[in-house]
């Protein structure tokens, strides 16, 4: 038998010249020269799928969420901090997909290679009286950043763009990847699935109804007025009075609001958010498997309005966006609703183009 110090010195000296660094950075040796050798290694069957800020109020149960979905193979976690904890806990799930960490910009590079979708949940939150384009300084220059890395490390990946404010964030990615001669905006979606499942939960509220059953379109884009609940084409069709109307469109606008409010400075939506993320990520997934007819709401590159970018009906499928569906026909309330949103969307997506461009 050798003395226990003596293994652990040649697992040591081993791991030093056989692991990759997502192995290294864990710190005991012998954890991973067991790691190493197992003979987990994904990517066979299924999808590869970064989460950046993955140790982030958002990225810790989106990645939870993530290495439960049965269509990833592989999950890589990237964050500035605390990726080998959330890494490790995670890892010890009994799903199948094999779960990476990387920390630090020095390991980003191997966190996007071979990528097949990548979500950006990276960023500062909002606290009290900030308004999401409060958030503009800190997280433009995060979102050009990472984006520059996709750009370079896996440039056909498609993006799910969470950082706010995401009517700015997405333009700046846009920007990066035209640079980087790169730019397909077919894989380029900003995230405003918690708009839609926030309206499906207040209107199956006010309607008697199980969410589940509810599905309502949300356009335009993610902030305030931008937040467009189209519920005139609410289905099951629903009617509402005008009293309803405006309390359903006024709390969908500012559900966000209403979560950093209660969380009284500890952040802004979290669970909720993690929730709509990896239910959008599996839309993503699921048409990029071949899966038929999947439609979801994103804010987009887009022609159906003079505006560059907005959020609408998409068709998902194996390359991304496959189709832009129409706004379909809106009332009055939703027409002004539509011109408000126009107005202030133009602005924040003017904002996000000319920081990249400036
Ligand atoms: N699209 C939406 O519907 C929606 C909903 C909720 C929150 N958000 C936005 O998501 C973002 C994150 O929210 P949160 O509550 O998870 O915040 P958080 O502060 O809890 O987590 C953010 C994470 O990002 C990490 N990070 C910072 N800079 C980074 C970098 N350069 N590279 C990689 N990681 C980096 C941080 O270390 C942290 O772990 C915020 O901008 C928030 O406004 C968007
Ligand atoms: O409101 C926020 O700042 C976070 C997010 O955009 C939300 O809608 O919950």
């Amino acid at each position: 038998m050798q003395p226990s110090s003596d293994v652990n010195r040649r697992i040591a000296r081993l791991s030093a010249h056989l692991l990759p660094p997502y192995f290294q950075m864990e710190g005991d040796a012998s954890a991973n020269l067991s790691r190493a050798n197992c003979r987990a290694t994904g990517g066979a069957h299924g999808f590869k799928v970064a989460i950046l800020g993955a140790a982030g109020g958002i990225g810790q149960p989106l990645a939870l969420l993530m290495k439960m979905n049965p269509l990833v193979s592989v999950l890589h976690l990237y964050d500035v901090v605390n990726t080998p904890g959330v890494t490790t806990d995670i890892s010890h799930m009994d799903t199948g997909a094999v779960v990476r960490g990387f920390l630090g910009q020095t390991q980003l590079e191997d966190a996007l290679v071979g990528m097949d979708l990548v979500i950006i949940p990276a960023g500062v939150p909002r606290k009290p009286g900030m308004t999401r384009d409060d958030l503009f300084n800190i997280n433009a220059g995060i979102v050009r950043t990472l984006c520059e890395a996709i750009a370079k490390f896996c440039p056909k990946a498609i993006v799910n763009l969470i950082s706010n404010p995401v009517n700015s964030t997405v333009p700046i990615a846009a920007e990066v990847f035209k640079r980087a001669g790169i730019y397909d905006p077919k894989r380029l979606m900003g995230v405003t699935m918690l708009d839609v499942v926030r309206a499906n939960t207040f209107v199956a509220e006010v309607s008697g109804l199980d969410p589940r059953d509810v599905n309502v379109p949300v356009v335009g884009g993610h902030a305030g007025v931008t937040i467009l609940p189209l519920l005139s084409q609410v289905k099951p069709a629903s009617s509402f009075t005008q009293k309803e109307t405006d309390y359903l469109t006024d709390r969908i606008q500012n559900g966000g609001t209403e979560v950093v409010e209660a969380k009284a400075g500890a952040g802004s939506a979290t669970l909720s958010m993690a929730y709509a993320a990896a239910k959008f990520a599996d839309a993503c997934l699921r048409g990029m498997r071949g899966e038929a007819g999947i439609i979801q709401c994103a804010f987009v590159d887009s022609q159906i309005t003079e505006l560059p970018f907005f959020a609408s009906k998409v068709r998902l499928g194996r390359g991304g966006i496959e189709e832009i569906l129409p706004l379909g026909p809106l009332n009055e309330y939703e027409r002004k609703g539509l011109e408000k949103a126009k107005k202030e969307l133009g602005a924040s997506i003017e904002k996000g183009i000319s920081f990249i461009r400036k």
